[in-house]
């Protein structure tokens, strides 16, 4: 069974290397993997995953949700692949043939390429969000509907909330890995999640990695939130392995 921490990928989220490389060395041991994305990509660059991540480091979650026409997006995915992410993003809006496209690109890493996951509906958007940008149905079924797209187009599998995890996985399967934000332990402020639910919560439905971010670096002693939120899941998973 996979651990409670390693299901846990801290949300770097910073333009400052040396702020990243001290985060990432305090959680190691006590999270998974390490998430990078936008904020710390576009003032760092892949230099700046080098060296927060290092040659041996922790599993890269390299979070770029690129969303461009199939050859750009297959020319970032393989520009990305020399920095070994463990996981790249792509936004499944972008459409079937960008996904498949970013497939493509990802395979030619052989056995060791990165999962690809499709971001669906971000999760600091709720159905009023939505309509807004012309997109008048309901939030799961706009998660859904992206979310069997990815899985045709070749997709490891998405993102979502937790609020649809066990409706994706009762409706893409047991291999389809969803991966989570939106996830707030009680004691944490939601900031600008919308979608959202407590680690246990997310687990018990079937996700299959967390991406924590705030609760655990804004905390004074992240490794010590990340520890409490992985004891959380812990004890709910045991909880329902003893009813
Ligand atoms: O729909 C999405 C997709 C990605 N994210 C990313 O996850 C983390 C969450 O950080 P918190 O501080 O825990 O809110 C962040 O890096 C986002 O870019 C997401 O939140 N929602």
């Amino acid at each position: 069974m996979i651990s409670p921490a390693s299901r846990i990928f801290c949300a770097v989220d910073t333009t400052d290397l040396d702020a990243a490389r001290i985060l990432a060395g305090q959680v190691a041991g006590a999270v998974g993997g390490i998430k990078l994305g936008l904020e710390f990509f576009v003032a760092q660059g892949p230099a700046g995953v080098r060296a927060v991540i290092g040659e041996d480091g922790p599993p890269l979650f390299l979070d770029l949700k690129l969303h461009d026409i199939p050859n750009t997006v297959a020319g970032g995915v393989r520009a990305a692949l020399p920095l070994r992410p463990a996981f790249m993003t792509i936004h499944s809006s972008g459409g079937s043939a960008m996904m498949r496209a970013a497939a493509e690109a990802a395979s030619v890493a052989g056995p060791d390429r990165p999962k690809m996951l499709a971001v669906t509906v971000l999760t600091s958007l709720d159905a009023a969000d939505l309509s807004a940008v012309g997109q008048d149905a309901a939030v799961a079924d706009q998660v859904k509907r992206l979310a069997l797209l990815a899985k045709e187009s070749g997709m490891d599998g998405v993102i979502c909330s937790p609020a649809e995890v066990a409706m994706l996985r009762a409706a893409c399967g047991p291999d389809f890995i969803l991966m989570v934000p939106g996830i707030r332990p009680v004691w944490a402020a939601a900031n600008d999640q919308k979608r959202l639910m407590t680690p246990a919560q997310a687990v018990a439905a079937g996700a299959d990695h967390l991406v924590i971010g705030r609760p655990i670096t804004g905390q004074p002693d992240p490794a010590e939130a990340a520890r409490r939120i992985a004891a959380e899941i812990e004890a709910a998973e045991t909880g329902e392995a003893a009813r």
